[in-house]
């Protein structure tokens, strides 16, 4: 007897509750695809379903071979370490459930033509019938930015082929946070150029807080130079090629055909658990579903979160049975701020200070846990755009 199928997306997640609705388009996709076995979807941050509830909704359907992939784009912190420690705390609960995790969705030939095809449509091209080259045109290509050297290096990698396809005059990478160089200053850097037509392409599957940050900038960077023409690209969302490059995911897994050679996500997150340099965490951000008591950011929870900063500081091993932590007995100063509470999901990025970088971003209404990891001696130097003392709001997004 084989055992019931099911397939999962795990996505990201946003306060904004567009982005929440936007996602679940990739749900509906893949359905289309797989119209005989149920698809399910959740939020690794803020939004609901959260992952816990999209899996319980397949276990509630009879599934007991779970197929996830992550509905993330290049595989940073959230497809490395968090969202496997969620898989892997779920599976472990279920004794006859087994989860395979896929890969990000990366630079497959698929998704490389859907943001040509958005890019061609901004511009009012036709992407079956595209120009010879576009060398009045710059492109400027808005990755998310993450603390992941090789995840900026992708998108940075992604300008490269989009530049070389579409023949632009030049092309370069700014990034929504995080890294460097940051929207707003990346801009106004490209401009010195000179380019009389610049297209901002945010590589992002749906819309949210930082898409509309995005537009922001432009709108601002627009108005102030209305000698240039701007032209806005919109987000991938649910492209019939994201779908196919989703699908393309689904398919490795199910076929047990992940590149030979390549270590997969998870073993890589399994390896280094085991090394102790990840752990099994509570994401300090999930969706809690009041209805449901066995998950959640209960008070327990919270101080499991700092016991692991605790404990990961220290370098000791423990075990995945969260309350066997709990019961360990070193004393230790509770006034941990929020930045510290998780450093284990966000390590303290090493360019945070960039001239160009997120600091250009304090005073913007950026989220406190981010603004948590710029040094005291920073957010001296930028004072002046600090509107009262933001790390007292640190926990500000958890509700
Ligand atoms: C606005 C905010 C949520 C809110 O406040 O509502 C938000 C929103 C979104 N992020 C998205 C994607 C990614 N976010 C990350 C990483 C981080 N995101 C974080 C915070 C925030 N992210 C909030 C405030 C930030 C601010 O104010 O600047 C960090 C700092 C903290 C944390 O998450 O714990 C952490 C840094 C970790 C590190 O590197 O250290 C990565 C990279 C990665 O995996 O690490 C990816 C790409 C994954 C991929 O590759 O696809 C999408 C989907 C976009 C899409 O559709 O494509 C949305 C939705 C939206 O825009 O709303
Ligand atoms: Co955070």
């Amino acid at each position: 007897m084989s055992k019931k199928q099911g397939i999962m997306i795990c996505g990201h997640g946003s306060r904004d509750k567009d982005a929440e609705r936007e996602f679940g388009l990739v749900a509906k996709g893949l359905k289309l695809r797989y119209p005989d076995i149920p698809v399910e979807y959740g939020f690794l941050e803020f939004s609901a379903p959260n992952i816990h509830m999209g899996l319980n909704s397949l276990i509630n359907q009879g599934v007991e071979e779970i197929f996830a992939v992550p509905g993330m784009l290049f595989a940073a912190t959230h497809a490395k370490n968090d969202i496997p420690s969620v898989l892997t705390t779920f599976e472990d609960k279920q004794p006859n459930l087994n989860v395979t995790y896929g890969r990000e969705l990366g630079l497959q030939d698929d998704m490389i033509e859907a943001f040509q095809a958005r890019i061609y449509e901004s511009m009012g091209l036709d992407p079956q019938n595209p120009p010879e080259n576009l060398y009045d045109t710059l492109l400027v290509v808005v990755g998310r930015g993450t603390s992941d050297t090789q995840a900026n290096a992708e998108a940075a990698k992604l300008t490269r082929i989009v530049n070389e396809n579409m023949g632009f005059g030049w092309a370069d990478t700014v990034y929504s946070g995080v890294t460097y160089p940051s929207v707003g200053v990346g801009l106004e850097n490209l401009m010195k150029l000179g380019y009389k037509r610049i297209v901002v392409a945010p590589y992002f599957l749906f819309t949210g807080r930082l898409i509309k940050r995005i537009a922001g900038y432009v709108d601002k960077v627009a108005q102030a130079n209305p000698s240039i023409e701007f032209i806005q690209t919109p987000y991938l969302s649910d492209h019939s090629k994201v779908i196919d490059a989703f699908q393309n995911r689904v398919e490795e897994i199910m076929s047990g055909e992940l590149p030979a050679g390549e270590e997969s996500l998870m073993h890589s997150f399994k390896r280094r658990l085991a090394a102790g340099d990840v752990d099994i965490h509570h994401h300090h951000a999930e969706f809690v579903d009041p209805q449901d008591d066995t998950q959640g950011e209960s008070k327990s929870d919270h101080e499991h979160a700092h016991d692991h900063s605790h404990s990961h500081q220290h370098g000791h091993e423990h075990s995945h049975d969260h309350s066997a932590d709990q019961t360990h007995s070193h004393s230790h100063d509770h006034n941990h701020s929020h930045a510290e509470s998780h450093s284990h999901s966000h390590g303290v990025y090493q360019h945070i200070g960039h001239p160009m970088g997120p600091r250009t971003m304090i005073g913007e209404g950026i989220c406190c846990c981010f603004m948590g990891q710029f040094t005291d001696e920073i957010l001296e130097e930028e004072k002046s755009k600090i509107d009262g003392d933001c790390t007292k709001t640190a926990f500000a997004h958890l509700k």
